[in-house]
């Protein structure tokens, strides 16, 4: 299928979001969309899908002009599109959820549960996928949950995918994957417009760059471009894609943890008796494949989660009962996992999520009154500071750019005096301009002396910041290694190897884990 998208034009207010943009698809081709945190590149595609109407321009399918009002239209014309956040049932089994997405289109009807199961094992088998019709969405990993949203999609005759950012909640060996499965999507034909701030997944897999910057085209890039080249077109500008550090000076601990335990509400041993310790001045990443605790640890370290065992200390204070308000006041700082969820409140404005917590005290409000002039001062220099895109302090946070909603979080965390600073995945859905930007803060604040815990599927990231990496494994610490150690060794940790196993196995079979 031939797609041309031809001065598609959108603004939201005053704010252009996509200015006559042209993109032309060919067939079989993997079109990679770049550009920074609120460059436009979402609002394109949900055109594209229907979510949104363009001011103006048209969408062409094989030269004919097509009408999009709804993501119905577009899978009738062939499209198709995979979600950040899934769609899927949790309580629904595979095949169930692809008899439930199955859009009335062409004629095509509903599915029965026998041949949605058959088109299942039909499209893994085709496409590599592994999945298991009959499993229950709520018990397979987010890798397969997305295998399924694209079966979904390819049920409804896509010929041409959308993926928003596929990778971000993404382990480093399911990347690896996903691209195998891109790779033969094409192969059958099938196009993809891949959407990504990752610059090597760009260069592994792209046969077509288009960069957009403040919503207009500003060019087109060779997959064959340098990671500097592609971050300097991107941004406009020279990016440091690994920010500069001098070895940490660690002072005294400032947190410990001991046999630290957490029971999930499923009561499965989330995380199973751990101890840690992270000094004033150092960075210690928690390295792991998602759901093996380290969102628990997280939580617990903030009171988020219950602790059922075990102790918490900060700077020799006993914390492990303390309200979550309570280790705030502390000196803990935190950047959860779930930005939408817990990081910030959508609705209320940009200026007002940038003293979330804060806003009882000095200098921004006292007692019931708040001192709004200092709360809108306050972000100002924040927007300012920390280069978050918005037309106004006033206006809602959820009308924001995804890259730029983390920004907030990050910015006000980083913004008052902190002890430890708790963040997972910080940097998730940023674009590498304002990367090296928040890389350079973080490693700041440890030469200020902040303890730094950071959790992270990110191997550049956990390459980039630690100091030394703890590795988890099924809620155990599997061991705490230096930053240093190679990729394919914390691989192998990450699946639950110990130090000396990974060190053996690694050098004796190099394995591709994590390659991109
Ligand atoms: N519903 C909306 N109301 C107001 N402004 C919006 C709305 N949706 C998007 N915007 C603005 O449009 C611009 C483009 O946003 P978009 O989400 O398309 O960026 P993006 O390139 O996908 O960014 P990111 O990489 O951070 O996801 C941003 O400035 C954003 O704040």
């Amino acid at each position: 299928m031939h797609l041309e998208l031809s001065g598609l034009t959108k603004s939201f207010g005053s704010l252009v979001a996509n200015d006559h943009i042209d993109l032309v698809i060919e067939p079989g081709e993997i079109h990679c969309l770049l550009g920074e945190n609120g460059a436009g590149k979402s609002t394109l595609m949900n055109m594209l899908y229907g979510l949104l109407q363009p001011d103006s321009g048209e969408i062409l399918v094989d030269g004919e002009k097509v009408k999009i009002t709804s993501p119905s239209d577009a899978i009738a014309h062939g499209i198709g599109m995979v979600h950040q956040h899934f769609m899927l049932v949790p309580v629904f089994t595979v095949a169930e959820n692809i008899m439930l997405g199955r859009e009335n289109t062409r004629g095509a009807g509903v599915l029965d549960r026998k041949r949605a199961q058959a088109l299942v094992t039909q499209l893994s088998e085709r496409y590599g996928f592994e999945v298991d019709p009959d499993a229950l969405v709520e018990n397979i990993p987010v890798g397969v949950q997305q295998r399924v949203e694209i079966i979904k999609a390819l049920t409804n005759d896509a010929k041409v995918l959308i993926l928003d950012e596929p990778t971000a909640v993404l382990t480093p060996a399911e990347i690896d994957e996903l691209i195998e499965v891109m790779r033969r999507l094409k192969e059958s034909g099938t196009s993809i417009v891949f959407i990504t701030h990752k610059l090597k997944e760009v260069k592994a897999i792209a046969d077509t760059i288009t960069v957009i910057r403040r919503g207009k085209v500003v060019g087109n890039a060779e997959p064959s471009a340098t990671e500097e080249e592609l971050a300097e077109l991107m941004v406009g500008r020279a990016v440091d894609l690994v920010v500069d550090k001098e070895p940490a000076q660690p002072g005294e601990p400032v947190l410990m943890v001991e046999g630290l335990t957490v029971i999930d509400e499923r009561g499965f041993t989330a995380v199973d008796a751990v101890d840690l310790e992270v000094r004033a001045g150092e960075i210690l990443a928690v390295a792991g494949v998602q759901g093996n605790g380290q969102t628990e640890l997280a939580e617990a370290l903030l009171g988020l989660s219950p602790v059922a065992a075990g102790r918490i200390s900060l700077d020799g204070k006993d914390l492990t009962t303390a309200s979550t308000r309570q280790r705030l006041d502390a000196g803990i700082g935190y950047v959860p996992e779930d930005r939408g969820h817990d990081g910030f409140v959508g609705p209320f404005s940009v200026a007002e999520n940038l003293v979330l917590d804060l806003f009882r005290r000095e200098p921004f409000g006292k007692g019931l009154s708040l001192r709004t002039d200092e709360i809108h001062k306050n972000a100002e220099a924040r927007v300012e500071e920390f280069d978050i895109r918005t037309q106004g302090v006033e206006l809602s946070t959820s009308s924001l750019s995804g890259g730029n909603q983390q920004k907030v979080v990050l910015a006000r965390e980083l913004s008052r005096p902190l002890k430890l600073l708790v963040a997972s995945q910080p940097t998730r859905g940023v674009d590498v301009g304002s990367i090296e930007f928040l890389h350079t803060r973080i490693v700041e604040e440890r030469d200020r002396g902040t303890a730094v815990l950071i959790v992270s599927t990110e191997l550049d990231e956990i390459a980039a910041l630690a100091d030394r990496v703890a590795v988890m494994y099924r809620g155990k610490v599997v061991g705490v290694v230096p930053a240093d150690t190679p990729r394919d060794e914390l691989g192998l940790m990450m699946a639950g190897a110990s130090k000396s196993e990974a060190q053996a196995e690694a050098t004796e079979h190099p394995t591709t884990l994590g390659t991109i």
